[in-house]
């Protein structure tokens, strides 16, 4: 993913994308200013320091000094906060972009990068993006404070100068072979991350199921997660080693320069006392901007790796849009539609290596205006498949769905999809009616009481006070949003499977029946054969295969 020299090309600074050519030159001459300023203060304290023995306040260098640390905290004081706002904006952007591509994606795609890949990316590898821009702000000074230490130590001595290149020289070529060899290790350490955040999600989703097992719970966390997170450790070991003997290794150049300057210099040059005591002053004073590029290089690194992942995700999402139109408004209430025509339709998922990959259809289906159709079939038989395709969801290979004389194309999918208001069987339940400006408090709270929720739940300030509720009765209020919605065409995925007999019934006679006399379409999966007499048309799905069952009320 990181080309060789890729972890020393600053990513960080194409992800912040400064596009005001102003503020880029601010930003780049305060943080050029607040080296510079830094490196002056050196300046004026080896001035004094050469007056020590003099029983006077020198003021004039008093009065600079004061002046160029009040310039530092202002210039650098610019740099950081400017530098902070810029990343956070540039997550900020990468966030929104990612949300919005995810609105176009197909659900295909959704479903197979996966919620906890999202999530992780868009939060953990944020961060790392973030606190490199830290060590960024800190490390961009630091080098030109270094710069202009060389400079100031070469006016000293061309001698001591060259022994800080060589220094310099040596520490740069260590750093390079070490960057270079973690830079596998911090790509692996953060797949091994995404891989433990699917983890996380098995912890988080299924923590009942855990909580009850502990086999289970001991077999995830000891043999699985165990194991990926001792991967991650150890890649993260392995780098965080390597950031320790960069550290060193800096030290070590330090401590080399140190002592070519106090024991080297004086025998290869005719340099008095006090000019190697400003040499020696200037490498003390450049040891805490040294730690500072070294705490930045791998951070650096990291921000690369990270912000390789952040683009791949981006352009998988941009790769998976949908090439939708966005939506004329062509099925307006109250006419919608007479009927839907679906003509062989045809999808097959993308091949997995379970063998062959589960394919439906072709199929031909008519759904008319106002008609109640069951739907029944074996698990894994295709239902939810089909159902996707029915309501526009999945894209189908071949095959048309033709509403009246309007065959669905991509100018007219949003639209279609909007006569629709489905409960799947892994809905979510939302706490206010997004998308609906105008809901009606007193019509909420009728259907409240029609469902039996009045004593759990209520409606205010425009969302439920409550949706930690039962598995049933999340589904009724499910249904108290879906029918509040009124749409056109509903559909229900085994809603009535986990209500108690009273309400099975009501559902069943009561709330199908209203619809049906709405003139509203309503496709129903289910298995309650009790019930089947009830529909004007039953349908049933065998292995991916759709036909209609004869004679359903006789
Ligand atoms: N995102 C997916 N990628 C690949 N295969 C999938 C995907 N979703 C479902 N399948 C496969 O499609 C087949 C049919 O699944 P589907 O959910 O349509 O069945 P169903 O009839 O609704 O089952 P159930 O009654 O158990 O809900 C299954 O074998 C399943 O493995």
């Amino acid at each position: 993913m990181t080309g060789k020299l890729g972890l020393f090309r600053p990513k960080l600074l194409e992800f912040i994308n400064i596009q005001n050519q102003e503020k880029k030159f601010l930003l780049v001459s305060s943080a050029l200013i607040s080296g510079i300023i830094n490196a002056l203060t050196l300046v004026i304290l080896n001035a004094a320091a050469k007056d020590f023995d003099k029983p006077d306040l020198d003021e004039r260098l008093f009065i600079l000094f004061v002046l160029s640390v009040a310039l530092y905290f202002v210039s650098k004081r610019y740099v950081t906060h400017r530098i902070t706002e810029l990343v956070q904006g540039g997550i900020f952007d990468y966030r929104t972009r990612v949300l919005y591509l995810l609105r176009g994606i197909k659900l295909l795609s959704y479903e197979s990068i996966g919620k906890s890949q999202i999530l992780s990316l868009l939060s953990e590898k944020t961060e790392l993006i973030s606190q490199a821009a830290h060590r960024l702000a800190e490390g961009v000074p630091a080098t030109v404070m270094l710069i202009c230490s060389f400079i100031y130590m070469a006016t000293i001595s061309k001698m001591a100068l060259m022994m800080a290149l060589v220094c310099i020289a040596g520490a740069m070529i260590s750093i390079y072979v070490l960057v270079q060899s973690i830079s596998v290790s911090m790509q692996q350490a953060m797949e091994k991350d995404n891989e433990y955040f699917a983890y996380m999600q098995h912890v988080l989703d299924g923590f009942k199921e855990l909580k009850i097992n502990r086999e289970k719970t001991d077999d995830l966390y000891g043999n699985y997660m165990r194991q990926v997170s001792e991967e991650a450790w150890r890649n993260n070991v392995s780098t965080d080693i390597s950031n320790v003997n960069l550290q060193l290794y800096a030290q070590l150049y330090f401590y080399i320069l140190m002592a070519s300057v106090v024991f080297l210099l004086p025998q290869l040059s005719s340099l008095t006392a006090d000019k190697i005591m400003s040499i020696t002053t200037i490498i003390f004073f450049i040891m805490g901007p040294i730690v500072v590029i070294i705490d930045m290089v791998p951070s650096m690194a990291r921000a690369n790796v990270a912000i390789d992942f952040l683009h791949q995700l981006e352009s998988q999402l941009n790769v998976a849009q949908e090439s939708v139109s966005s939506g004329q408004r062509a099925f307006v209430s109250p006419d919608y539609f007479n009927r839907i025509s679906i003509s062989q339709l045809y999808f097959s998922y993308p091949n997995t290596d379970q063998g062959r990959p589960f394919s439906v259809g072709p199929f031909s289906l008519n759904l008319n205006r106002g008609e109640l159709v069951f739907i029944r079939g074996g698990n894994g038989s295709g239902k939810s498949t089909i159902l996707k395709l029915v309501t526009g969801l999945y894209e189908p290979s071949s095959g048309a769905i033709i509403v009246d004389n309007k065959t669905i194309g991509n100018d007219l999918l949003i639209d279609y999809r909007s006569l629709f208001s489905i409960i799947f069987t892994d809905f979510h339940l939302f706490d206010r009616f997004y998308g609906q400006q105008n809901v009606d408090v007193e019509m909420v709270n009728e259907y409240l009481i029609l469902m039996g929720l009045e004593k759990k739940t209520g409606f205010k300030n425009g969302r439920f006070t409550n949706i930690n509720l039962s598995t049933g009765q999340k589904k009724r209020l499910a249904l108290v949003i879906a029918l509040l919605e009124d749409k056109a065409i509903y559909v229900f995925d085994e809603v009535a499977a986990d209500q108690d007999p009273e309400f099975r019934q009501f559902f069943y006679d009561v709330i199908l029946q209203k619809l049906k006399e709405k003139q509203k379409t309503v496709i129903v999966v289910t298995h309650d054969e009790k019930y089947f007499t009830h529909c004007d048309r039953l349908l049933v799905v065998d292995m991916g295969q759709l036909r209609e069952e004869e004679n359903v009320n006789t």
